[in-house]
Order: structure tokens, then sequence, then C-alpha cells
């Protein structure tokens, strides 16, 4: 059933468990994430992108919005990185039922007053809002504490940030990033800081940038032909331990796209004879599936719907 982000994101938070909002671009993407809520009974959020609404724009939308009413789960359509009120009003007006003001890049002020803004609109028509402080951005443990608060989530200043805006769900940046290439290594979490701001802050906390990027899903893009380079993600006993501090939401998109992309690679490889866009679209949908039920299990999502 089609329900709102907070709806979902104020069982996890209270309850101790996290629920993914998966990046969904087209519909083997769609069928692939909600398959995978249905099976392991698990509340999930589609997230939707400006660029996947440019992409997709009515046929993703529709799409989205039909299925989550008919899902027996319950599904949010969520506005990921909504970058204007504009953006976000297109999202409410399709029927999303939970948006994202991205406002971090601006100073403190500009973000609030942009965010209150939001709110009211979203909330007048039933629909909760997340928001973001601080900077997204893969740092080193050893980086001074002024220039770690310069870049990530001050604690005090989320306080703050959520008593002024009535945002209802909070992005915190603590040391993940976008993309493939989240640092050297294993990426610093400052746990210590998330515990600051989650005793500060009771509404569900959102962690951006959390793909895992696995060895063996990077091997496998690399066996099937892709290039990247020395690509890392987050560990998963780092975000077991953030969802026990208080992330309610892990978003999660550059593993689906690796295991989408290394599929249809290997498919195309295998049988260059093939031009049947559902014999390689088919098993890519599958393997994005499978990784849609691993983050739900690490999570702690399952049976939980
Ligand atoms: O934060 C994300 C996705 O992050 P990843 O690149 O780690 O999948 N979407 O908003
Ligand atoms: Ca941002
Ligand atoms: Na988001
Ligand atoms: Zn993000």
């Amino acid at each position: 059933m089609l329900v709102t982000g907070l709806e979902i994101l104020k069982k996890a938070r209270e309850e101790g468990y996290g629920v993914g909002a998966f990046n969904v671009n087209n519909m083997e993407f769609l069928q692939a994430v909600l398959e995978a809520a249905e099976e392991q009974r698990s509340p999930v959020i589609l997230a939707l992108s400006e660029g996947a609404m440019k992409y997709g724009g009515r046929a993703l939308t529709l799409m989205a919005v039909e299925l989550a009413k008919e899902a027996r789960v319950p599904v949010a359509v969520h506005l990921d990185h909504g970058s204007s009120y504009e953006s976000v009003l297109r999202a409410l007006r399709a029927g999303f039922t939970s948006v994202m003001i991205d406002k971090s890049h601006e100073d403190f002020e500009t973000n609030v007053r942009e965010t209150r803004r939001v709110v009211e609109a979203a909330h007048a028509v039933g629909v909760t809002v997340e928001a973001e402080l601080g900077r997204l951005a893969g740092i080193e443990e050893h980086v001074a504490v002024d220039e770690k608060d310069a870049l990530l989530t001050n604690p005090e200043e989320a306080r703050i940030f959520m008593e002024r805006t009535g945002a209802d769900y909070l992005a915190v940046a603590i040391g993940t990033s976008h993309g493939a290439y989240k640092g050297k290594g294993r990426p610093f979490i400052d746990h210590a800081r998330l515990e600051r701001i989650a005793r500060l802050v009771p509404a569900p906390l959102v962690l951006h940038g959390a793909s895992a990027v696995p060895p063996e899903l990077v091997e496998r893009f690399r066996a099937s032909g892709g290039e990247i380079g020395e690509a890392a993600g987050i560990h998963p006993e780092d975000i077991k331990k953030a969802i026990s501090l208080g992330i309610a939401k892990i978003n999660t998109d550059t593993d689906l796209r690796l295991a989408f992309t290394a599929l249809i690679r290997e498919a195309l490889n295998k049988n260059p004879k093939e031009f049947d866009p559902r014999k390689y679209l088919g098993p890519a949908r599958e393997a994005v599936k499978e990784v849609v039920k691993s983050r739900m299990e690490l999570f702690g999502s399952v049976g939980r719907a």
C-alpha cells in the first residue's frame, strides 16, 4: 500500500531497524525493488531523483505510484535530492508521498528558509519531508575537528534546524559520499558524531551514499568488460552500527547500477547474436532484486511489513 515516508521511517527508528530507499530509473528497477520487498515482507521506499523523473517521465512516475498502491507491503514514493521548490511541487502533483529538498550546499539560513517553505506545501497535502544538513564528503579520520564540523553535520545545528523547519526526517553527513569511490579502503564513518546528533534529533535519520560497492560485484563488473578504478563502499558493519544509533533510511543506488550493468554486459558477451532486450534486461532485473533482498537483510527490515 502507498504510505508516507514518515509512516515507514518513524516505526523503523523506534524499533531500531533500517529501511532501504532504492533509486529507480526504469521498469526493471521498479519491478526488482517491489518484488524484493514483497518476498522479504519488507517496507520499502522507491526513490526517484530529478534525473530519473527527466529520463522516465510519466511512464516512470505513474508506474511507481500505481504499483506502490497495489503492493502488499508499505511503499513510499520519494523524490530524491529535490533541488528546488518547483521540483518538489512536480513530485507532489505526480502523487509522491515523500519529498527531499536538498539545500545542504546553501548557508544555514537559506537551507532553513527553503526547507520550511517545502514543509508547508508538502504537509498541506499530507506528504512528509526529508531535509539535509552537512556536506556529503568522504573524510579522513585524522582531519581536524573544525574542518569536520565545516563539512559533516553539526549536532547542535541539526537540533535547531529540525525545530525551525518542521522537516520529518534528516539526511546527515557523517563521512559517506555518493558513487563508487567513497574513500581509500574502508571509509571513516563518524559514529560518535551520529550518536550526538541522534540524542538531539528524535526524527528518523537518513544515510546517503550508503552503497557497499562489494568487491565481488566490482570484480564481476570488470570481468564483463566494465572499467572501474579502486572502488570502495560503506562496510556492512558500519551500516548496522549507524542503524543502531538512529539511521532509519538508507539510500542505495550505485550497487543496483553495478549489478544491472554487469549482468547486461555478461548476457551480451555470452551471446553476440542476441537482440531480444528481454534476454539481457531480464537477468539484469533479477540481479538487482537479489542485491535489494540482501540489503533488506542487512538493514533488518525483513518481515517488518
Ligand atoms: O545517496 C544516494 C545513493 O548513494 P550510493 O551512490 O552510495 O548508492 N542516493 O540519494
Ligand atoms: Ca546535499
Ligand atoms: Na533522499
Ligand atoms: Zn543521496
